[in-house]
């Protein structure tokens, strides 16, 4: 029997002015398509070149987990764009974040807090991937709204979103060998993900029959992923799937999470009206983004199999 494979969407050399394009509604089409199906997509894009690749999951990744006790000073950071840092106990990684993607400023920010000196390179690097998700994450937002009949509001629902990257590195753990699973399946609580992984795969994304299909992305590709909040203010039109990461434990890897999530100043989530009539009543009751994240990741969130349910089913 042949694999299930993830469908393969190709957005190369499109942008925000081919709205009236074959190629864009054969796109959105596929994008339409994909979503209602697995709630996930691969996404060939090849203006995210092997130069920009190389340089941030070469050196710019790996030289940033390389500095001692790097959680002890994200952990004492006060300042929320100055970084998040997660790990789960029984786990093989550590994860952190970069928030507040709207200004170099603030990745300068993020890296003089860790190198004091100054790291250009490594500013650069993330600025320039965050350049290129942006534009990426744009297009998709509009033609995920234009497939829910929403297209109109593209402006407002862009203004209203912020962007976030998180850069994970599994650690190698000799004590085990043999493919295991390092990130334990969930979903994400943002609007939509794109994953990058680098040289090692391991990304899997659960299907509505509880069957797990391995992402294979190639150098030009990335896997789009919706999440919780793009689920709720969508009313459920599109699920956030479960995913989780399994692979051999005795392997380094290095991935990048590039998120759009909604605005620190405007994070109440209440789905779009158009999308709730008789036919489809409302699925979630209207919560603020980062409350809801703090639960997610508190003991008692994680304790939970469906936490947004929990915290706010309708
Ligand atoms: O490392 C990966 O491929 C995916 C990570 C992920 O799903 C997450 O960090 O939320
Ligand atoms: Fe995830």
């Amino acid at each position: 029997m042949r694999e299930l494979e993830l469908p393969k969407v190709d957005l190369s050399g499109l942008d925000l002015t081919c709205l009236n394009q074959k190629t864009w509604a054969k796109a959105r089409a596929d994008i339409d398509d994909a979503l209602k199906h697995f709630g996930a997509f691969e996404v060939v894009y090849d203006e995210v070149g092997s130069e920009l690749r190389g340089g941030l999951f070469g050196q710019a990744v790996p030289d940033l987990f390389a500095v001692p006790d790097i959680e002890k000073i994200i952990s004492a950071s006060e300042v929320p764009s100055h970084g998040f840092f997660f790990q789960k106990k029984g786990f093989p990684f550590i994860s952190l974040k970069v928030s507040q993607l709207s200004s170099f400023n603030h990745v300068q920010d993020f890296s003089n807090m860790i190198w004091p000196q100054g790291n250009l390179f490594f500013c650069n690097m993330v600025w320039n991937y965050t350049i290129q998700m942006k534009e990426l994450l744009q297009m998709i937002h509009k033609m995920v709204l234009e497939i829910l009949g929403l297209g109109d509001h593209y402006s407002s629902h862009i203004k209203s979103i912020d962007y976030s990257m998180r850069l994970t590195n599994y650690y190698n753990d000799l004590s085990e060998s043999g493919n295991k699973v390092v990130l334990p399946s969930h979903k994400d609580p943002n609007y939509i993900s794109i994953i990058s992984q680098h040289n090692i795969g391991g990304l899997e994304i659960e299907t509505s029959n509880g069957e797990w299909i391995s992402t294979n992305p190639n150098k030009n590709s990335f896997t789009v992923v919706i999440g919780e909040a793009f689920m709720a203010w969508t009313n459920g039109r599109f699920q956030a799937p479960h995913h989780r990461v399994k692979m051999d434990r005795s392997k380094e890897r290095y991935s990048v999470v590039f998120s759009t999530i909604p605005c620190f100043t405007n994070d109440v989530i209440n789905p779009s009206k158009e999308l709730v009539d008789e036919e489809h009543p409302q699925l979630f009751k209207s919560f603020k983004y980062y409350d809801y994240v703090n639960f997610r990741f508190s003991d008692e969130g994680e304790r939970h199999t469906d936490a947004l349910k929990f915290y706010c089913g309708a």
